[in-house]
């Protein structure tokens, strides 16, 4: 069972063809070499591009599954330049089965905008590249917003499709636009609760509070959330490296209690590796 994801891009054009020697002229390359064919939801390479310097903080959560969180991912301009140019294009989100796309707002209650690529744009994209070693077999698909308000919510769900063979969704940026709420966490109710005495992540995650009970705070818990901090971002590697989407990356936008939330999706798409 796949269960629901993001509407996906149209996929019958982005299949990774094995290259010919017949099709690409008389240089030859090695057997296997592949390449995607892309259409406007999936970006190509691109003109190089001069883009501010820009730092951000990196946390390693977990190594198996990649799971890493990221301090200022997005700057305060980055964040309020996003927020403008989504602010018309905000539209009902969708989810998918595959082969039907709809509203159903039991499952994702949110609006998507799909965003211009300006500089700002694609320096954000060059960003999210750079962060996974500008693999050569990974697409970025056109990055979206998405807004929830007061009861807003994504239920739990895989953003690997598990659709194609040839192609995925390999990794995902969730980044926290804007958090003026309460609620609104992102949850992964599969993934235990790293030591919290070791690093910062109370700031970052859900903590309870301290437990006195020695015995009791030992115990490995299952399942955190990650907080929504305005510019901050949680990135994670979908599949395994057998093809098999890890379960681990289970997660939910959590219900916004008061007050909204913009995220900003970032999906790299590459080869599958299933048989
Ligand atoms: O908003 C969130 O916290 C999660 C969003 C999400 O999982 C998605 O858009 O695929
Ligand atoms: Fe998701």
């Amino acid at each position: 069972m796949l269960g629901y994801i993001a509407a996906l891009p149209l996929l019958y054009v982005f299949v990774y063809l094995p290259i010919s020697n017949s099709y690409f002229g008389t240089s030859p390359r090695p057997q296997g070499q592949h390449v995607a064919i892309l259409n406007s939801s999936l970006i190509a390479d691109d003109v190089p591009l001069s883009c501010p310097h820009h730092s951000y903080n990196t946390h390693i959560l977990s190594q198996e599954p990649l799971i890493v969180y990221i301090e200022n991912f997005l700057s305060s301009d980055e964040s309020k330049h996003l927020i403008e140019i989504s602010q018309d294009k905000f539209a009902p989100s969708t989810v998918s089965t595959g082969a039907e796309t709809s509203i159903q707002k039991d499952i994702r209650h949110s609006e998507v905008a799909l965003i211009d690529r300006d500089d700002v744009v694609r320096c954000i994209e060059h960003r999210a590249r750079d962060f996974q070693g500008w693999r050569p077999d990974i697409h970025i698909e056109r990055l979206r917003t998405q807004r929830y308000g007061e009861g807003g919510h994504y239920v739990h769900h895989y953003d690997w499709s598990g659709a194609s063979r040839e192609a995925d969704r390999v990794s995902t940026f969730m980044v926290y636009v804007d958090a003026q709420c309460e609620g609104g966490g992102t949850e992964f109710p599969r993934l235990p609760m790293p030591d919290t005495r070791k690093g910062r992540w109370c700031d970052f995650l859900e903590c309870e509070e301290e437990n006195d009970d020695a015995e009791e705070a030992k115990k490995t818990k299952m399942g955190i959330t990650f907080k929504p901090i305005k510019g901050n971002a949680v990135y994670w590697e979908n599949m395994r490296p057998d093809g098999r989407g890890y379960e681990e990356t289970w997660h939910a936008g959590l219900p916004v209690k008061l007050g909204s939330k913009i995220g900003l999706n970032i999906w790299s798409w590459g080869p599958s590796r299933r048989r």
